[in-house]
């Protein structure tokens, strides 16, 4: 879509709009009022057993489902395009047009077209909005990816601070933050909105919105109006029907202008139905573990970087058994904590379910046949769940009571200190049902019939003698159809006649006949009993008073059982209503439980380690593996070689930066990647695939590998190697964890080596967090002797007979050399030109010609620059007039080397 065309809703004055209605039909007028009402969203108009789409937007959704565009009648002297799919078939249409990109405004018939005949035969059925479909906040299944969260966010600012809010409608999840310019893009990325709002006025920061416009998914600019706090605030209080916020704790001005941004954007999509959601929750700047969007993408921890959860870190390791279990992982993986305590209690609950394998069996196979509650929960919450959803809280809440029962009586089989773990001991709380939902999960198993319709409009969802009322109409229907069969047989008893009995949706029940034997009615004696309905092409159809009494005892019966069965229905439903918060809770407990129990099956099967957390600098894995690469290379029947890696930012017990090398694809960007992992894993609260790891939690986690990816829209790969490499450099602290893989190879070798070299000192001097940085800069190896907490590491290869053996074990000390024109040879290069890569490595070595004297490089003169003195005009030099007479913006980056040449002219002249 058009993002510009989004960005402004255009009012439409009331002379405007007049002038529009003006040689409209009644029903083009209703449509043209509704669709002004909804500018920016395509308006699918309900027209009998059709949507409709008119105008513009019949072009806009013809090209986009590839529907015929056809006419409907004139408005202005010109034809109506016209576009149109089925009711029943209109979810899968409007899930295609989202995923375009667009918004559909859905429009119904507010009343039956009977009632609107009642009015007179020209008056038009009364039609409204009764929602705007919109990414950020589907429910349907069939909208949905079952293990994807599907995020709504929103952005504001206030008096210089800027707020994210996010919510979740199927989780009834709502939380809100404060964010710099530099934090939005980390917490963009974990969150993965579907859409997101912002407010008009940040739309016009360009770094705000390039932010947006590549992790905000589908952009909703936002009046300014809509963002003001007080506004905000009354929407936020009668979206939760309290009096005050102040229960779910203080929220700054641009909290509440986020808040009430989504509360208005639900308002008016669900048109005024309200979700229930949870109080939203206030984050600390600093709960989660700060992951920016480069540093996700580079460790693909829940995509793969060439697209999709295949080969992502997600994908190996999941093995939770429902979709909400699923989506928690993700979440999870997504937002590690920082606080040790935290981490430990989601730690204490795998580990317990890794002492009790044969509960933990039991309590998945249970889990297996768990449907999604929260959906279903979010669809009734709206009002547009049916009585399928209603089954799915009941087989939720069925299978709750033998999950507290096996957990609970987890201990009687073990010592008797023992005790469940708290985060446990809170599943067990949360799935108790109170007195209430016992009452709701007794009442809907004596209610629901084992496999009821999606829709409670097709009725037959309750069971026989649940109700006496429906019971009656029920058996009234029932008795009535046999009637029907009576009086067929009846019929064709008197007539000698093989006639039926038929119904369909506008004769109600006729007698059919073949044309030819119609024609024997007439001579019939009783032929005036028979009322002629219906003549077609090889058919007639007849009625007798009889049959057309019958046909309407039938109809209201079925009508009345249909009645009593909605209204029962709506009960059902407002008692889950609720009681949502509490079934949110319980499924939330589920979640948590499959997680716990997903985790310690994972670590089982891969010899996985609890991690040591506490707050401290040190970093020291020992025998750890990359869950991705092992399953990779075990899928090809090759082993993974375990590494260790110790680092301290103190620099006590380790050192605080390791400088790796090693030969081409001898597998240092595996290591770098892999201790980054372990530090996801383990603060998301998860074993790790290690034999043991000590883990001074890490506050932030960079990592700058491989070539730039899609963020790089506009920018060089070099150029977004140094963009990432600055954002590295000026955002991480001494708590931080950070792996550069081989920056500055993408220029010039002098260049690249300078830039390497001054950003590891820089990282080990100034920042003094841990850091892991590869390079084939065999130059650099050097820091190790000129900084205090710096060492060399090397990934390991043997040649034997001119090939090349890959050890990948990472050893103390610096690679000799890199190998490249062996891994040019493995790779398949023609013999002839490694032969000639050979021959000119070896005169290149010989003459020494690039080897820099770095031996000679005076340490940090570049961090404590010399002091400029102030020189008169007159005695400058001419290397320094020419200089100064330089505005440096303006060069090229030719034109710079050519000045540098002419410079070093002068001072040799100069000299
Ligand atoms: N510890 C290990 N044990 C076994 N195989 C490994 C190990 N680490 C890496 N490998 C294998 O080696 C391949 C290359 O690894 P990697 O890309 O990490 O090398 P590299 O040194 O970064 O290479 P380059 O310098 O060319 O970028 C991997 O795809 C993997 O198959």
């Amino acid at each position: 879509m058009d993002m510009n065309a989004s960005f402004s809703t255009p009012e439409i004055t009331p002379e405007e709009l007049a002038a529009r209605l003006e040689g409209a039909t009644p029903v083009i007028a209703q449509y043209i009022e509704t669709k002004a009402s909804q500018p920016d969203a395509l308006l699918f108009f309900r027209m009998g057993d059709f949507y409709e789409v008119f105008f513009d937007d019949a072009v806009k959704a013809a090209a986009a489902l590839g529907l015929a565009l056809t006419k409907r009648g004139k408005y202005q002297g010109e034809d109506i395009p016209m576009a149109g799919v089925p009711a029943h078939a209109a979810e899968a249409y409007i899930a295609k047009l989202i995923r375009a990109g667009f918004r559909v405004a859905v429009c119904d018939q507010l009343e039956d077209p009977a009632e609107a005949k009642k009015r007179g035969s020209k008056s038009v059925v009364k039609r409204g909005i009764v929602r705007i479909v919109t990414p950020g906040t589907l429910t349907e299944d069939s909208l949905l990816e079952a293990s994807g969260a599907n995020r709504l966010v929103a952005i504001s600012a206030r008096a210089g601070v800027m707020a994210l809010a996010c919510v979740e409608l199927s989780t009834g999840d709502v939380e809100c933050l404060e964010v710099t310019p530099e934090s939005l893009g980390s917490h963009l990325s974990a969150l993965r909105p579907s859409e997101t709002l912002v407010a008009d006025r940040l739309l016009g920061d360009e770094a705000v919105y390039g932010l947006v416009k590549v992790l905000g998914g589908v952009i909703q600019p936002q009046a300014a109006a809509l963002s003001d706090p007080a506004a905000g605030l009354t929407r936020l209080k009668r979206l939760y029907g309290v009096e005050t916020l102040d229960g779910f704790g203080a929220f700054s001005p641009a909290e509440v202008s986020a808040l009430g941004l989504i509360a208005a954007y639900i308002d008016v999509t669900q048109a005024g139905k309200l979700p229930v959601l949870k109080a939203p929750r206030r984050l600390g700047a600093q709960t989660f573990l700060a992951i920016d969007p480069s540093t996700r993408a580079s460790l693909e921890i829940d995509r793969a970087q060439r697209g999709g959860r295949e080969g992502s870190l997600i994908a190996a390791i999941d093995r939770t058994m429902t979709s909400g279990g699923s989506r928690l992982l993700s979440a999870r993986l997504a937002r590690p904590l920082i606080d040790p305590l935290a981490i430990n209690a989601r730690l204490d609950a795998v580990e317990w379910l890794i002492e009790r394998r044969g509960l933990r069996q039991e309590v998945r196979n249970t889990l297996r046949g768990l449907p999604d509650m929260a959906r279903a929960l979010s669809r009734l919450g709206l009002g547009r769940g049916g009585p399928r959803d209603l089954k799915v809280i009941k087989d939720c809440l069925s299978h709750a009571g033998g999950l507290i029962q096996r957990l609970q009586s987890a201990d009687r089989d073990s010592s008797a200190l023992d005790t469940h773990p708290a985060e446990i001991m809170a599943q067990i709380t949360s799935l108790t049902p109170s007195e209430a939902v016992e009452a709701l999960n007794y009442r809907l198993g004596q209610a629901l019939v084992d496999e009821p319709p999606l829709m409670a409009r097709d009725g037959g969802f309750i069971r026989p003698n649940y109700n006496a009322n429906l019971n009656a109409a029920i058996n009234l229907r029932n008795d009535s159809r046999q009637v029907i069969l009576q009086l067929e047989a009846q019929l064709q008893g008197e007539t000698g006649l093989p006639l039926k009995i038929k119904y369909n949706g506008v004769l109600g029940y006729f007698i059919e006949l073949s044309a030819k034997q119609a024609e024997g009615i007439a001579t019939l004696p009783n032929a005036a009993h028979f009322i002629h309905r219906q003549t077609l092409a090889n058919q007639v159809r007849y009625s007798t008073t009889e049959l057309i009494d019958l046909d309407s005892r039938i109809q209201r019966a079925a009508s009345d059982a249909l009645t009593l069965e909605l209204a029962i229905f709506e009960d059902l439903r407002e008692e889950v209503r609720h009681l949502t918060h509490e079934l949110q809770q319980m499924f939330d407990a589920v979640c948590g439980l499959d997680v716990a129990c997903a985790a310690a099956e994972w670590a089982e099967d891969h010899e996985a380690t609890r991690p040591v957390i506490f707050d401290g600098p040190l970093f020291d894995a020992k025998g750890a593996k990359h869950p991705v690469v092992v399953q990779a290379l075990r899928s090809e029947g090759k082993p993974f070689t375990p590494n260790d890696c110790c680092l301290d930012a103190s620099g006590q017990a380790g050192a605080r930066l390791s400088l790796v090398t090693g030969p081409n694809m001898a597998g240092k960007s595996t290591f770098l990647r892999q201790n980054a992992i372990l530090i996801i894993m383990a603060q998301a609260g998860l074993y790790v695939p290690a034999a043991s790891l000590k883990l001074g939690v890490v506050d932030r986690l960079f990592s700058r590998v491989g070539a730039g990816d899609d963020l790089a829209q506009g920018r060089s790969t070099f150029m977004m190697e140094m963009v990432e490499t600055a954002a590295i450099l000026s955002q991480a602290t001494d708590r931080s964890f950070v792996i550069l893989d081989e920056i500055g190879r993408g220029t010039a070798t002098f260049d690249g080596l300078a830039i390497a070299w001054a950003s590891a000192e820089n990282l080990h001097e100034t920042i003094k967090c841990r850091a892991l940085f590869a390079t084939h800069y065999h130059e650099m190896s050097k820091l190790e002797q000129l900084l205090s907490a710096c060492e060399n590491i090397s990934l390991t290869a043997k040649e034997h007979n001119g090939d090349l053996i890959f050890l990948h074990e990472a050893k103390k000390g610096a690679a000799d050399r890199s190998y490249g024109v062996q891994v040019a040879k493995l790779a398949g290069m023609p013999p002839r030109v490694v032969a000639r890569a050979r021959d000119i490595l070896e005169r290149l070595e010989s003459e020494n010609a690039t080897r820099l004297k770095l031996d000679d490089l005076p340490l940090f003169a570049s961090l404590q620059p010399e002091p400029v003195k102030n020189v008169a005009p007159q005695q400058q030099s001419e290397a320094e007039k020419a200089l100064l007479a330089l505005d440096p913006d303006d060069l090229s980056p030719r034109e710079a080397l050519e000045v540098i040449y002419r410079l070093r002219n002068l001072v040799k002249i100069d000299a």
